[in-house]
């Protein structure tokens, strides 16, 4: 196989560091990503930005939440006031956060700290009609990948994706199942915490609204049909992002749904995706199996708003550290392997 300079300079760099090779684990591979998406041997992080992409679902009229379709709304309100775990955890760790009202049911007012860019007040309910119009897939596409430019534009070079949408498992697991061809039991789980009565009534919703709208595995109509529009500017987004050279990191099971419609439609997208965490929404372990994906947490998570994002990207930032501050064996005078045992193991 093909190994450019860049990753032969990389590995060797990782490997004089003055430590048993490897023993840095998953941090050498997040180093050697972050450098390789940089094509650079001493990379930078710089602007940190998280982005909540929130929306509302007509599918959360038909009882497919634990929570009320208004919690979508509230919790914006709340990422605005600056009260909600994204909001702690971005200040915590140092990250920018900006919240995108992709199609919110309720209107915020014109001077909230927000990005207007709303395709409409909710999905249809996709029970009974696709959930948007072609119109209204393409506004956020385009919508997704503005927010991008104009984060690059101000000098972020990694930005996390997050989401706020009541009923928005229920799009992530379709979309899952038809994108994947696995079972959709399999890719259906309790999202906000159903119970077990609302749980089974659920996927026999979701299986219903299949039969309905067809089995769509084009990844384009499959997110026309059974998408959000906060998922939609997800996809425009991280394809946007992917262009733009920039490290992506993924939240939990929503996001990393939206990852793969932009997979599906464009595969390189995932040289730049890191994926933040393995949440507890059944179906993530296998989604993120599926594409390949070897996740920097596991906390028991199943927030979303971009938290996993939040608390993974430390770690991102003591991979690049490590990369760029930590001596080789001969800076330090340790002894290490010759280069010829190094390459035999
Ligand atoms: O990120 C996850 O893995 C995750 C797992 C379960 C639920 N959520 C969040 O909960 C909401 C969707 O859950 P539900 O039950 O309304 O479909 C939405 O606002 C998501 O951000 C998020
Ligand atoms: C309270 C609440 C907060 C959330 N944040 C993301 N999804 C959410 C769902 C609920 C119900």
């Amino acid at each position: 196989m093909y190994t450019s300079s860049l990753e032969q300079t990389l590995r060797r760099k990782i490997d004089f560091k003055t430590k048993p090779l490897g023993a840095l684990g998953l941090l050498e591979k997040l180093a050697f990503r972050i450098a390789m998406i940089q094509k650079t041997e001493t990379p930078v992080l710089s602007d940190p930005t998280i982005v909540v992409f929130a929306g509302d679902h007509g599918i959360a009229s038909e009882g497919v939440s634990a929570y009320p379709p208004e919690v979508t709304f509230q919790m914006v309100e709340n990422f605005i006031a600056g009260g909600a775990a994204i909001n702690v955890f971005c200040r915590q760790n140092g990250l920018g956060l900006r919240v995108v009202d992709a199609g919110v049911r309720y209107d915020f007012s014109e001077n909230a700290p927000i990005i207007h860019a709303k395709a409409a007040p909710g999905t249809a309910n996709f029970l009974r009609e696709p959930a948007m119009t072609d119109v209204q897939l393409a506004f956020c596409l385009e919508q997704g990948a503005l927010v991008v430019h104009n984060l690059r534009r101000d000098a972020s070079n990694v930005v996390g994706f997050g989401e706020m949408g009541i009923g928005n498992t229920s799009s992530a697991s379709v979309l899952m199942s038809l994108l994947t061809g696995l079972p959709l039991d399999a890719c259906v789980g309790r999202g906000t915490g159903l119970s077990n009565e609302k749980f089974a009534r659920k996927k026999e919703i979701l299986a219903e609204a299949i039969r309905v709208n067809g089995v769509q595995t084009d990844p384009r109509e499959a997110l026309r049909t059974y998408g959000g529009f906060e998922i939609a500017q997800m996809v425009g987004a991280i394809r946007a992002a992917r262009s733009a050279g920039m490290t992506i990191l993924i939240d939990g099971f929503i996001s990393t749904a939206a990852a793969l419609v932009a997979f599906r439609m464009q595969p390189n997208v995932l040289d730049n995706i890191i994926f933040s965490h393995r949440s507890e929404e059944q179906g993530h372990a296998l989604l993120l199996d599926y594409l390949g994906a070897e996740p920097v947490l596991q906390l028991q998570l199943r927030l979303g708003e971009g938290t996993g994002c939040a608390l993974a990207y430390p770690v991102l930032k003591n991979a690049v550290a490590f990369l760029n501050q930590m001596s080789s064996f001969e800076e330090a005078g340790v002894s290490g392997k010759t280069e010829e045992q190094r390459i035999e193991e």
